[in-house]
């Protein structure tokens, strides 16, 4: 098998960085370039502990000219990611996004350029496989349950909330769930946002905190019953097989796939 060139956006965060790992570990992947939007220059190992002597770059385009990487692997901000996900496929490079606050319309305008390009993407709001089954047993249990709240859980340097899983939870669940106006038909706020946020009618609730790393749990509720439903990460490690079998997957892709859901079985 041959080798499949990767560049790492991202590569000092705590994402980025265990993705440095992961790619410099495993034998058919290749780390050819890093994009920061600091050390221009400058070698990876110079400014974290990596071994991987590749350049930083803070031009994305350049770096691809250089470098000329197979995979983009995103792990950056909600601002940047999905304009390194555009530059990525108008270079000719296929993104696995684990960046999170993608829209509809900003999922449209890459499905658009995937068609153009006819190389595949794949956007995945959570690489947990936990996550995914939580995600799927959750879109299971809407069929039977229409009355659910979603609650996030995160540590306090997380930039977007809702959660990019919540969401997703989110959709998956209305997709299948019939709709309706939780609660008592006369509620009130009495104190705004006490409610959380509302995403067809279901609600959302975001915690952050030192301490926590990433975790969600859906409760149902039914007659007489509950039904709850968590998936916990203890570390960024537990994402690592989720941006493994990405970057293979992605290489064998000519569409969008947004969600892990979708390829794994
Ligand atoms: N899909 C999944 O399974 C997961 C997704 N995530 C998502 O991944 C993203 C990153 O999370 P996390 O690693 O915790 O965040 P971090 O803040 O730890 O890492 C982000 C990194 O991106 C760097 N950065 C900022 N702007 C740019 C830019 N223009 N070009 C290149 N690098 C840039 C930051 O540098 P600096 O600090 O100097 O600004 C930082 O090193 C988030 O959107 C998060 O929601 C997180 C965990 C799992
Ligand atoms: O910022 C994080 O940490 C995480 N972000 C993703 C999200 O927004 O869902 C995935 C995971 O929950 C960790």
């Amino acid at each position: 098998m041959e080798n499949i060139k990767i560049v790492i956006a991202g590569p000092r965060g705590r994402m980025g960085s265990e993705a440095v790992k992961l790619v410099e570990k495993t034998p058919h992947f290749e780390l050819v370039g890093a994009v920061d939007h600091k050390y221009d220059g400058q070698q990876l190992n110079e400014v974290n502990g990596f071994s991987s002597k590749v350049l930083i770059y803070n031009d994305m385009e350049k770096c691809f000219q250089e470098t000329k990487p197979d995979v983009l692997i995103d792990l950056t901000t909600p601002e940047i990611g999905k304009v390194h996900t555009k530059l990525a496929l108008q270079n000719g490079v296929r993104p696995v996004v684990g960046t999170t606050g993608f829209s509809k319309e900003d999922l449209k305008e890459i499905e658009q350029l995937i068609e153009e390009k006819g190389i595949g993407a794949i956007i995945a709001p959570n690489f947990a496989v936990g996550a995914i089954l939580m995600m799927k047993f959750s879109q299971m249990a809407a069929k039977y349950f229409q009355d659910v709240e979603i609650i996030e859980l995160h540590h306090d340097q997380k930039l977007d909330a809702p959660s990019g899983t919540g969401l997703k939870t989110a959709e998956m669940i209305s997709a299948v769930r019939e709709e309706k106006k939780q609660g008592h038909p006369n509620e009130k706020e009495v104190l705004s946002g006490a409610r959380g946020a509302d995403f067809d009618g279901i609600r959302l609730h975001s915690v952050r905190l030192p301490g926590l790393v990433a975790h969600q749990e859906v409760l149902f509720g039914g007659e007489g019953q509950t039904l709850s439903l968590r998936h916990d990460s203890y570390n960024r490690a537990s994402f690592m097989s989720g941006v493994k079998l990405s970057v293979e997957q992605v290489m064998k892709l000519d569409l969008l796939v947004y969600g892990l859901e979708n390829i794994i079985e």
